[in-house]
């Protein structure tokens, strides 16, 4: 159930959001969106899920439309929070599963089995106002993946919760993950794309700036970061051509290298001048691409 966008544009007025996006989310993976503030993220995600109509493009699931019958497939934790703070958590679980066609026993079996696996089965009986904003984050993911949906899509899933919730949370998407549900999360956080998902995109204006797998669009930046550590001083090394940035000082530093043979005549550089503890020739972290990418247009 492969998740196709072609060409998808949205406008509202003479703005546009979202331009010309052509993405392919892959079944029973994770996939990352990515993109600065006011990107395009959240009106992606709402024209998938025919909150908003696409101003122009297609929209296809399995090779077909989403419909009334596919919207029970999908889950979706969106951005703003919105539970109904007087309801006890039990019986608001109870009522949005029936809303997507769940009966009581069913979504009562699966609620216990979520507040269980969250550490906090005593708060069926609660109501929602009572809880802190992690734990009513929780809820809200919880019925966001009661009905079992084959797409999960999370708005900025991980924003607000402490890292203990965050593992946490981690930990069920993976689960879910495993059990082949298809997973798009939005979020401001590089690491959590990184350590999660083998695709993503990074819009940038509404526009996809990077999109793919995530090992290839590590291997085709071509910079390369250096880390050394030594028992001399390691500030000459920014003056070295090829070097395209430098963090550090003293003995310590971390430098990005336009390619690997730059690091090959960093090498060279250290030998002779003193004892060298470590040095390190690292892939990019996905920070580096997205600053390189989206971040240098807003410093
Ligand atoms: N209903 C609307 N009417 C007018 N403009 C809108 C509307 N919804 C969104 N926008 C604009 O579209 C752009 C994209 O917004 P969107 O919420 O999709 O960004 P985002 O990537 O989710 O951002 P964030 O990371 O801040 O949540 C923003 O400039 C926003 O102001």
């Amino acid at each position: 159930m492969t998740l196709k966008l072609h060409n998808v544009m949205k406008k509202f007025g003479s703005f546009t959001a979202v331009d010309h996006l052509s993405i392919e989310i892959p079944e029973k993976q994770i996939f990352g969106f990515l993109g600065a503030n006011g990107a395009g993220k959240t009106t992606t995600f709402r024209m998938i899920l025919g909150l908003i109509e696409e101003t122009d493009g297609e929209i296809s699931w399995n090779d077909g439309e989403i419909g009334y019958e596919q919207s029970h497939l999908i889950g979706y934790l969106p951005e703003e929070r919105g539970l109904y703070p007087k309801m006890k958590v039990q019986d608001q679980l109870v009522y949005l599963a029936r809303l997507r066609g769940m009966n009581r026993t069913e979504a009562i079996s699966e609620l216990t089995y979520w507040l269980d696996k969250f550490k906090v089965p005593d708060y069926k009986s609660r109501k929602v106002e009572d809880l802190s904003k992690g734990n009513q984050q929780k809820i809200q993911f919880i019925s966001a993946v009661l009905h079992k949906p084959k797409l999960l899509i999370l708005d900025e899933p991980f924003s607000g919760l402490d890292p203990v919730n965050v593992e946490m949370l981690k930990e069920a998407v993976i689960e879910l993950k495993n059990s082949g549900t298809s997973i798009v999360f939005s979020s401001h956080r590089m690491e959590h794309v990184e350590e999660l998902c083998e695709n993503l995109c990074i819009l940038h204006h509404g526009k996809p700036v990077v999109h793919g797998e995530l090992k290839e669009i590590k291997r085709s930046f071509g910079k390369k970061n250096v880390r050394v550590s030594a028992e001399f001083d390691l500030e000459f090394l920014q003056d070295l051509p090829g070097v395209t940035k430098f963090k550090g000082f003293g003995g310590q530093c971390e430098v990005q290298v336009e390619n690997e043979q730059v690091s090959q005549v960093i090498f060279k550089e250290l030998n002779g001048k003193g004892f060298v503890r470590t040095f390190d020739l690292e892939e990019p972290s996905l920070n580096d691409i997205f600053i390189e990418k989206v971040g240098a247009a807003y410093e």
